[in-house]
């Protein structure tokens, strides 16, 4: 039987799109993958990432290039993967967002704090475990100004990466990661590493909403 075939689109509006279609490039089930700015790109692709950049400058240009409406009719039907700025566009709400709201694209029941871990300054790489996805292996993930899951509202969502910090002398854990139906968010950067396997099993998840 022939291995079923998929067409990836990477949003390229803003932000580290390119990362996205290296690291899409070679998986032998991804036939084309295209940078997505219009309806029409929009329109041709079965599944989508968001990645990650500056969410606020992201919607402006969506708004600006008419592409709110497209992409919210595409999230709410098609497989969509939102990594960090991609994550916080995908949530139903944002916390921590510039004064007078950012617009968003919603579909994720969940809430979102933008910049938990502080500045640019303050990014960092750390193992974490996915186990739903990985098993027992590890996954180098890179947090860039990173947003968390600050709540969960529904229980349609899965919780599938949590992150645990020594502050001082406290334990604290947050959500990185979570899963909701056709919809998949990490708060970190997969792409700006050398290990596809996130990639690999978002084009898997994506396969089994493929007719
Ligand atoms: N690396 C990132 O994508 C950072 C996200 C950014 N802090 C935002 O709020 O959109």
């Amino acid at each position: 039987m022939a291995t079923k075939q998929i067409n990836m689109g990477v949003l390229a509006l803003q932000g580290a799109f390119l990362e996205h279609i290296n690291m899409l490039t070679g998986i032998p089930e991804v036939t084309s993958v295209i940078t997505v700015r219009t309806a029409e790109e929009l329109n041709s692709v079965d599944a989508l990432i968001i990645p990650g950049g500056e969410s606020t400058a992201m919607a402006l240009i969506a708004e600006r290039c008419n592409m709110l409406e497209p992409l919210r009719a595409f999230v709410r039907a098609k497989p969509t993967w939102g990594t960090c700025a991609g994550m916080i566009m995908l949530a139903d709400e944002a916390t921590g967002a510039k004064k007078g709201g950012q617009q968003l694209l919603g579909g994720l029941d969940i809430c979102v704090n933008r910049n938990q871990f502080g500045t640019q300054k303050e990014s960092f790489e750390t193992m974490l475990h996915l186990p739903e996805i990985l098993g027992e292996e590890l996954f180098s993930a890179v947090f860039i100004r990173a947003p968390v899951i600050s709540q969960i509202k529904s229980d349609k969502v899965k919780v599938v990466g949590r992150l645990e910090r020594q502050i001082g002398e406290t334990k604290a854990e947050t959500i990185v990661a979570v899963r909701q139906e056709h919809l998949f968010a990490t708060a970190f950067h997969p792409e700006l590493t050398r290990d596809n396997r996130l990639h690999q099993f978002f084009v898997s998840m994506a396969l089994t909403y493929k007719q």
